[in-house]
């Protein structure tokens, strides 16, 4: 409910055509970064959607700095960038990718599950639900240009998507990392997972929070290509020619074939689901690991 009020507000406040650049016409056409021209873009805060309506997609770019962490607001955002493109008949597929140079996603924001009240947590754990229903069930094509590390939400965001091209550099490492943490990954996050690795690999993976760098990922199948790191959003746009090939109405259904009885074991258990996430972390214990980490990666800086 909070989520829906929430997200009426955002798209009526967030969601207005978009342009860069000092003293830009919302709606018009303007500058984008790194050069060329933006045709209508939109978006919010931290999501800049640059949509090629002609070529039927569009990019949409992460950008809530410094690590693209999944907050309830950016999750928010990401979710109402999406509805507005799947409701587009103009788009059949969209490539998401980050803004933030050398972070894909931080994954879900460790803020938000720390030293708040149950009815925050519960609010939060919904909005992450959702996030994962909707990517992983669109219609839309979507392809991940993984440009940075991903680590858990992040990850899961990325193995939420129908192709992934990483970016190879040695620290763009990607994987489910929550028993790093002392938290447990969620069934679904799980299944995810599974459907894309298979059950040994992760199996293994899960237990050991394992972060893979490019070449494992694209050997245990995490990810489907790896390539230069300049070529992400090329190679992105060229294997999307691939999918946008296939007639559209078939791929759908495949997907949905595929895909559903995955995404209605969350639906048919999602409040159990919010109301186990509400009391596992706020238990004592993962309060203080979650609090332990976060001090970790404040004194990695010093
Ligand atoms: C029985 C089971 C029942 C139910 C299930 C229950 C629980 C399971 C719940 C949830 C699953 C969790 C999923 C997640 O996604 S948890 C998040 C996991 N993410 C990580 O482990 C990544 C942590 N971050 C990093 O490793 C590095 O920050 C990173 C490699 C991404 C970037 O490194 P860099 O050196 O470039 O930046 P930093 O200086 O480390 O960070 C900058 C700044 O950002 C803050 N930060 C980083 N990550 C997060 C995050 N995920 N959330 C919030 N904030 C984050 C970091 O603290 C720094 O802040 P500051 O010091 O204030 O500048």
């Amino acid at each position: 409910m909070a989520l829906a009020v929430g997200m009426r507000v955002l798209t009526r406040s967030l969601l207005r055509p978009w342009v860069r650049g000092p003293g830009a016409t919302p709606g018009r056409t303007g500058p984008v970064a790194g050069g060329g021209d933006c045709v209508r873009c939109f978006g919010s805060p931290r999501v800049l959607v640059e949509p090629d309506p002609a070529a039927g997609f569009a990019v949409m770019k992460m950008r809530n700095p410094p690590v693209n962490s999944l907050s309830l607001e950016f999750l928010t955002e990401m979710l109402i960038s999406l509805e507005k493109l799947e409701s587009d008949k103009a788009f059949h597929a969209i490539i998401i990718t980050s803004d933030c140079p050398g972070i894909f996603s931080a994954g879900l924001d460790l803020k938000e599950m720390c030293g708040r009240d149950p009815t925050h947590y519960a609010e939060y754990w919904k909005a992450v639900q959702e996030l994962w229903l909707r990517f992983y069930l669109s219609h839309l094509v979507v392809i991940s240009a993984i440009n940075g590390v991903s680590p858990a939400g992040g990850c899961l965001l990325a193995l939420s998507s129908d192709y992934r091209v990483l970016a190879d550099n040695p620290k763009y490492a990607i994987g489910l990392n929550e028993t790093l943490l002392g938290i447990v990954a969620p069934f679904w996050f799980k299944d995810t997972l599974v459907n894309t690795v298979g059950h040994r690999v992760a199996e293994r993976a899960l237990q050991l929070g394992l972060l893979f760098p490019p070449a494992e990922a694209l050997r245990v199948g995490m990810v489907d290509q790896v390539v230069p790191e300049d070529q992400v959003q090329s190679a992105a746009r060229s294997v999307l020619a691939q999918w946008l090939a296939i007639p559209g109405h078939a791929r759908q259904l495949t997907k949905t074939l595929m895909r559903k009885p995955t995404a209605d074991r969350l639906l048919k258990e999602r409040d159990a689901d919010i109301q186990n996430f509400v009391r596992f972390i706020s238990r004592d214990a993962i309060q203080k690991a979650l609090r332990t980490y976060l001090e970790k990666l404040k004194q990695k800086k010093s």
